[in-house]
């Protein structure tokens, strides 16, 4: 009965049987009930824009041909598309009553669309089956028992046909009156009027008659109770209705014995009736209709859209659905262009207000105005309201007494704060406080150099906010995210490029639907916080989000040179390649430093939990950023403290001692940071099946115990002449995939230990050579020519020809204000258990005793910077 909707109810013999589309943007059909020729009927997998239901069937409107197709028992409405069928016809609605279905024609033309002269209505199955010419155009139909109604497009009139001796309907049409929407039940019609007031007419059982019939014409009138209506749909001798005021339910009219009633204090988007059955969307996350009527209360086990996706944008007097978070990632309509509109509250009754107007993503919001109370309802709000104020009004004492009370508790609280703080502070030596931390202000760039930390300005934070973005603005900058525009894809989002309207190149970060729902969410608002939090040279920038309904979105600097993983592991060989020793040591110390931001500098520290290949990301300059931090999750403010939190990451990446005990710090980050680092020496993916031993660790870690480092570099790369810096970095790796976090190396140090490693080898080759700032040129907002390298005989060719890759490399301007703390700084700031360890235990799981210059600690290792290291590193970091 009624109109077409996203929910369906069949009835008969059986009881009813729910059918309802996926709110998954795949518009594919799921029906619940004891029908079994429905409920097995239901065509698994094909489209339908919306579904309209009768006696024993239901019919949905395919959303490719957009024809109807039929399913269940009746013998009048037969299963498949009904026939006669007009070849080639197009509908735009459905509507079924007992034993028949009705069709608005839409033809592709204007012949019969909405601006046309008339319009045609198909109408199968028991004595209705005819094509109708109405002269008008036809907005929308719905259909009762034996009859059918209209809505005329131009002047929202009504017009009935059908079946006048059993319906004692179609006579009784009000003329002149003008609705919103109508929906028609057994054997009457229900319509919101222009003023949002529903009027019924109709000879259905118990239904009061409380208009004025001049108001409406001639007839057996009935009204519904006098609250304002946002939509309404008809049972066999019943009608609900959502109110505009609260969006809660209203039924009238004739219930069956033991029937349900519908949900109290329960917020609905739409709503649909069989005979004696009526089903909602509710207005909550979980979209799944409750149900009330003849067969109990229910709640049924799928998100349904709250109504039909139309191609147009949302017309006045309707605001386009919002998704709530944890709903889903998609879009609920296919296509991606089309939305789903719903009609706004009518305005606010007269003892009410409006404190919000409906707007294009949102409806009117009201309030009672207690100036203007009429009604007792009013009265009693007020009234409750001010109680409640002069509850507030209490005697003078007692407001000192509680006052005093006050001032002791928050004098007792700021002495505990005050106390945190210095323990926190003396723990970690993280100085969180604004007045210790008067930070360097930047537009871009906020941070504070001391002698340990450098940390965000909690001020310039809460100003620099990621930008807001709407939906259609990023639509447009992606063109649609067309697959073509898409650059990658991770676990829970596809990334695609996009042009903002000024100009920007930007990454478009949309989440896709996952599994679950709370984790995907939970994981866009860790990294909204986070990265509008963090800033850093060598962490990819935030430009902003958007959070439109189900989509999630956010906006990211775009990275034109992709990730480090698709430069060692993608399907271009030459990316590799091109990836010579010293652009992958740069990368190396860069990702490092984001690292160590996140871990040192970020105050509390930030354990990033996904670090990975995938996750460096490489800007135009070839400069490398660490994104991704869906995972990330702030640290105890004593980095050191284990937080138990439940495994998350990437295989092959995962520390051992996070994934079996649970026990996360930054450790947990150098662990994966160090699988990382053998990728890049290796070229060979974190797990890789292909070779006998599949996992990096595995099989690097004991080649390089042994000393055999040529084993393990890439093969694609010719080696150094000097293999030193490749050595050093081969032992930092191993130090930090090293089986317990505390034999790990601290951040700060693997930077250290990897700066001397490049500094080696941009300058060991060459120590004829004096290294100047203009020639090493990583990290030039200005091109350089590295004259000298070419021209440098005693370079091998190889290098030479490594070294005229690089010789035209940019620094990003965000380089300049990475704040340069000296290695040495740094080693004095972390004595790290590991190099503590490394230097005094004689298990066999320290290497440093194993393969001589190979693994000792990374202090013994790393040894003072030669002149040239040091001028290198001064110049450069
Ligand atoms: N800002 C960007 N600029 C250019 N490409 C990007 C950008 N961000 C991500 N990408 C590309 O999209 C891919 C997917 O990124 P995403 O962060 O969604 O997933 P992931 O980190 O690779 O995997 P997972 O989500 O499973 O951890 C990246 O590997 C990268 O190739």
């Amino acid at each position: 009965l009624g109109s077409m909707s996203s929910i369906s109810v069949a009835y008969g013999e059986d009881g009813p049987v729910f059918c309802g589309l996926s709110s998954d943007r795949s518009h594919i059909v799921t029906c619940f009930g004891a029908d079994a020729s429905v409920l097995y009927g239901a065509p698994p997998n094909i489209p339908f824009l919306g579904l309209t239901a009768g006696d024993g069937f239901v019919c949905g409107l395919l959303l490719d041909s957009r024809q109807p197709y039929c399913w269940g028992s009746n013998s009048y409405v037969k299963s498949g598309v009904p026939q006669p069928m007009i070849e080639g016809a197009k509908y735009s609605e459905l509507s079924a009553g007992d034993n028949h279905l009705c069709a608005l024609r839409a033809a592709a033309d204007e012949i019969h669309g909405p601006n046309a002269a008339t319009s045609l209505i198909d109408c199968w199955g028991y004595n209705m089956t005819a094509t109708h010419v109405i002269d008008e155009a036809v907005s929308t139909i719905s259909a009762g028992s034996v009859f059918n109604c209209g809505l005329f497009a131009r002047n929202r009139t009504v017009f009935c046909w059908g079946d006048e001796t059993v319906s004692g309907v179609v006579g009784l049409a009000p003329r002149d009156v003008r609705f919103q929407s109508i929906g028609a039940g057994g054997y009457h019609v229900c319509g919101v009027l222009e003023n949002a007031q529903v009027l019924c007419w109709g000879r259905s059982l118990e239904m009061q008659q409380v208009a004025p019939a001049s108001a409406i014409g001639d007839g057996d009138v009935n009204i519904v109770p006098m609250d304002a209506m946002v939509s309404v749909v008809g049972g066999r001798f019943h009608a609900c209705g959502i109110r505009s005021l609260d969006h809660q339910v209203a039924c009238w009219g004739f219930a069956l014995r033991n029937s349900t009633s519908p949900p109290k204090g329960l917020k609905m988007y739409a709503l649909v009736a069989g005979d004696y059955f009526t089903c909602g969307v509710p207005a909550e996350t979980s979209l799944m209709p409750r149900c009330w009527g003849n067969s109990g209360a229910m709640a049924l086990p799928m998100a349904v859209p709250p109504g039909i996706c139309v191609p147009n944008a949302c017309s006045h007097g309707y605001y386009n659905y919002e998704n709530h978070d944890e709903v889903g990632n998609s879009k609920v309509c296919k296509p991606a262009n089309s939305r789903l509109c719903l009609p706004c509250s009518a305005g606010c009754p007269e003892e009410w207000y409006e404190s919000s107007p409906c707007n294009a993503t949102a409806d009117r919001v009201c309030q009672y105005d207690c100036s203007k109370c009429v009604t007792g309802e009013c009265i009693s709000f007020c009234l409750s309201q001010k109680q409640t104020k002069s509850r507030k009004l209490i005697p003078f004492q007692l407001r000192i007494f509680v006052a005093e009370i006050v001032f002791a508790i928050i004098l007792l609280l700021s002495v505990s704060v005050i106390a945190c703080l210095y323990a926190r502070h003396k723990l970690r030596h993280c100085q969180c406080s604004n007045n210790e931390s008067r930070l360097v202000k930047s537009t871009a760039y906020s941070f504070r150099k001391d002698n340990m930390r450098i940390q965000p300005d909690v001020e310039d934070l809460k100003i620099r906010r990621a930008q807001e973005f709407s939906y259609d603005e990023l639509e447009q900058a992606t063109g649609g995210f067309p697959e073509d525009s898409q650059v990658g894809k991770g676990s829970f989002s596809c990334v695609f490029k996009g042009i903002l309207r000024d100009g920007t190149v930007v990454a478009v970060k949309r989440a896709i639907k996952a599994s679950d729902m709370k984790k995907s969410s939970k994981e866009f608002h860790n990294e909204l916080d986070l990265l509008s939090r963090l800033n850093h040279a060598h962490l990819l920038n935030l430009l902003g989000y958007c959070e439109d309904g189900s989509e999630r979105l956010l906006v990211y600097e775009f990275m034109a040179h992709g990730s480090l993983y698709q430069h060692l592991h993608g399907k271009d060989p030459n990316l590799k390649k091109r990836l010579n020793w010293a652009r992958r040591v740069t990368i190396a110390v860069q990702a490092a430093r984001g690292i160590e931001y996140l871990h040192g500098y970020a105050c509390p520290p930030v354990i990033h939990r996904d670090i990975k290949s995938s996750n460096i990301l490489i800007d135009e300059d070839h400069n490398a950023r660490v994104a991704d931090f869906g995972l990330s999750i702030l640290g105890p403010a004593d980095s050191g403290t284990p937080l138990s939190e439940l495994p998350a990451g990437t295989l092959g990446y995962l520390d051992p001692e996070y994934y079996r005990l649970h026990y996360l710090t930054t450790k947990s980050d150098v662990y994966s940071f160090g699988v990382v680092l053998l990728e890049i020496l290796s070229g060979r993916k974190a797990i890789d099946m292909q070779f006998e031993e599949g996992n990096i660790v595995e099989w690097a870690v004991p080649l390089i115990k042994a000393g055999d480092i040529f084993a393990i570099l890439d093969p694609v790369l010719s080696p150094p002449s000097d293999l030193e810096a490749l050595k050093k970095i081969a032992s930092v790796a191993c130090k930090c995939v090293r089986m317990r976090g505390k034999d790990r190396p601290l951040m700060d140090k693997v930077t250290t230990a990897l700066e001397h490693a490049l500094a080696l080898l941009m300058g060991s080759p060459c120590v004829e050579q004096p290294i100047l700032p203009t020639e090493v040129v990583l990290g030039s907002s200005r091109m350089h020519k590295v004259s000298q390298m070419s021209s440098n005989h005693s370079c091998s060719e190889n290098e030479l020809a490594e070294g005229e890759d690089q010789r035209i490399e940019y620094r990003a301007p965000s380089w300049i204000t990475f704040p340069s703390v000296a290695s040495s700084q740094r080693r004095k700031s972390s004595a790290s258990e590991a190099d503590i360890a490394g230097r005094t235990t004689t298990d066999g799981r320290n290497i440093g005793s194993s393969i001589g210059d190979g693994l000792r600690s990374l202090e013994e290792e790393i040894g003072p910077a030669s002149p040239q290291e040091n001028l290198y590193l001064q110049n450069n970091f």
